[in-house]
């Protein structure tokens, strides 16, 4: 079996570097896997007991190793070749991330399931390895699969590529069958890296991840020259500098080495603790006789999203605080700053690239920090010009101009979505209920559609993926990429309990979609909120024009009236229940709402969309 021991320096002739793009599913994991073994990287018996089971040795070995890029020694024809395999993260959130990987690579394998076919991320992946030249190399998976229909995946496929259907390579991930054969192919297909050996030193990085033992482990690729260890580094967006405390490959574990050369994949240490210092698509340079023009491409992940996160109980908040900055260790795309809610007390307004990536984050500060927290509908980034001219950037309803408003705009978004074309009807009043403007519709096969739409983020990010999923049967998948703005009719929609606005219920909506919104919170909210001594109106207004009202009806009520006779101490019992709920209850004005409501109002499950279903 070949080694790599001290191997450094390959030349460049012998370099395959590629990546694997697939939709969600159709088995990226199990072939990456697949070619540890088979490559002998993995020893067979290693095999079964370890790496199958991705997350249990990340945790044993403390570093990510989820085949961020792995080095596989490959003979084809008697003569060694060196693959790297980079991965590339799979969503739609992180798809400046997928874009560098790919800038990391000159080849893909595109894989498809054989038993489902091209998916929306199949496309919008391809696509973005074409925009970059690289070589496609499709492959559909899952062939042992009795539901497998190869002849007329392939023939998809090929109609995609532009290639041949007998060009579409057939493995099982699973068996094993094909892969050796998918190997070949690669070394043959794709080319070899090309750079300049005797040039200042550049390399890209693809990725940074955090390791609670090491810091901060940069992934590299090397584009010229060389990096060495013990040379100081600096990064080219910031100038800042590093001392290198360890450069090495994946094989498949970390291993350090002398140094990566041309077109050559590995990773740097340097004792960096934070994520934000080593930032994806950044260029890195040696300090002395450096390169001065950086690597194309580099930009500054930008939330797109933005949403306040509370802590249902509001002593959690230090918890909260620390949380956050832990996982902005390790995700250089989460902002968070402070902020006050009359309603929800002290939490974070959160920025986040999509919506996946505010689902990822709060999940994860719920289950690795045990906090219980709400979220705040979430919204997208507006640019609102005032009557005066004055130029805003919202991202909170609550800093939503007061005047007079000129013009207002929105971000948009380019959808893909692919689906049975059973479905095209539903799925067209679902898109033209979300604003949404039909770009274009192609057949990929007789009964299989692609649609396409350009469509607001803001109504994307709210429940859109569900309701297409419902409405699909879970057939259709979605894809998006962000493309603009446009100028939009939006209003903000306030909802005011006893004439007090409450603020976490604020939200930014098209102007024929505000009436629905203050309709539904108003319902909601008189559902969820127990009955008072008093009145309670409930309203909806977009500025001082009521736009919807609701009211919840008083009571008077007498909590010891059931224990008329009874002794002492039951009362008191009473009166202490009585007290310990009024702890978890909200002060609005005059008005006890139970925390509760606040989670159940700003959840999306009762959608007007499901409603309709
Ligand atoms: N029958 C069969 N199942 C396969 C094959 N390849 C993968 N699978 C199964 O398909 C499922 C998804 O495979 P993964 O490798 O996790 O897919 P992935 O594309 O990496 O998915 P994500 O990591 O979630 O994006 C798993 O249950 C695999 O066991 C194959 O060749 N044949």
């Amino acid at each position: 079996m070949a080694t790599f021991a001290d191997t450094t320096f390959t030349a460049p002739e012998q370099i395959r570097n590629f990546c694997i793009i697939a939709h969600i599913d159709h088995g990226k994991s199990t072939l990456a896997d697949r070619m540890l073994q088979i490559t002998g990287v993995v020893e067979e018996r290693a095999m079964r007991a370890q790496y199958l089971d991705r997350m249990d040795i990340e945790r044993e070995r403390g570093i990510t190793i989820k085949a961020q890029n792995v080095r596989l020694p490959w003979q084809v024809d008697g003569s060694d070749h060196v693959l790297h395999m980079i991965d590339t993260p799979g969503h739609v959130d992180f798809t400046y991330e997928v874009s560098r990987a790919l800038d990391a690579c000159e080849g893909a394998i595109l894989l498809v399931d054989a038993a489902q076919g091209i998916e929306a991320q199949t496309l919008a992946n391809l696509y973005m390895a074409l925009d970059r030249d690289l070589h496609i190399v499709p492959v559909l998976n899952k062939i042992d699969l009795p539901a497998a229909d190869p002849e007329k995946y392939s023939a998809e496929l090929a109609n995609i590529i532009g290639c041949e259907p007998t060009d579409v390579l057939r493995v099982s991930a699973k068996t094993g069958v094909g892969v050796k054969e998918l190997l070949d192919e690669v070394v043959k297909q794709v080319p070899a890296p090309v750079g300049q050996a005797d040039a200042p030193s550049r390399a890209m990085i693809f990725d940074s991840v955090y390791d609670t033992y090491r810091g901060v482990v940069t992934y590299i690729r090397v584009v010229d020259g060389k990096i060495t260890p013990r040379e100081r580094i600096k990064m080219m967006s910031t100038g800042a500098t590093h001392e290198l405390l360890e450069v090495g490959i994946i094989s498949p574990e970390p291993k350090p080495c002398k140094g990566l050369g041309v077109g050559e994949v590995g990773y740097l240490i340097t004792g960096v603790k934070d994520v934000r210092q080593s930032k994806v698509g950044d260029t890195v340079t040696a300090e002395r006789k450096g390169a001065t023009d950086p690597l194309a491409g580099f930009r500054e992940p930008q939330p797109m999203v933005y949403s306040g996160l509370y802590p249902v109980d509001g002593s959690d908040y230090p918890d909260l605080r620390e949380a956050l900055e832990k996982l902005q260790l390790n995700d250089a795309a989460l902002t968070f700053e402070p902020e006050t809610s009359a309603a929800l007390g002290f939490g974070f307004r959160c920025g986040f690239l999509g919506l996946l990536h505010l689902e990822i984050t709060r999940d994860r500060l719920e289950r690795e920090s045990g906090l219980d927290l709400i979220s705040t509908a979430p919204n997208v980034v507006y640019r609102v010009i005032t009557d005066d001219r004055k130029e805003l950037t919202v991202t909170n309803p609550s800093d939503w101009p007061v005047g007079k408003i000129d013009s207002v705009f929105e971000p948009v978004t380019k959808c893909t979505i692919i689906s049975p074309t059973d479905y095209i009807g539903t799925i067209m009043e679902l898109c033209q209920g979300k604003r949404g403007q039909l770009l274009g519709m192609d057949y990929l096969s007789e009964d299989r559609v692609e649609l396409r739409y350009t469509m607001p983020l803001g109504e994307i990010i709210f429940d859109f993926f569900d309701a297409l999923k419902s409405r699909t049967r879970g057939y259709a998948s979605l894809d998006y990429e962000e493309s603009g703005e446009q100028e939009s009719e939006l209003v903000k929609v306030d909802i005011l309990l006893q004439g007090e606005a409450v603020d976490a219920f604020s939200a930014i909506v098209h102007r024929e979609s505000a009436y629905g919104y203050g309709t539904r919170m108003a319902t909601k909210l008189r559902e969820l909120i127990p009955r008072q001594q008093f009145e309670v109106p409930i309203q909806a207004a977009i500025g001082s024009r009521v736009i919807a009202r609701e009211t919840i009806r008083a009571i008077r009520k007498d909590v010891l009236a059931k224990c008329y006779g009874g002794d002492i101490t039951r009362k008191r019992k009473l009166l202490e229940k009585q007290k310990e709920g009024k702890k978890r209850m909200k002060m609005v004005g005059r008005v006890e709402v139970p925390q509760e409501a606040f989670v159940a109002a700003l959840s999306t499950d009762e959608s007007s969309d499901k409603k309709k279903k």
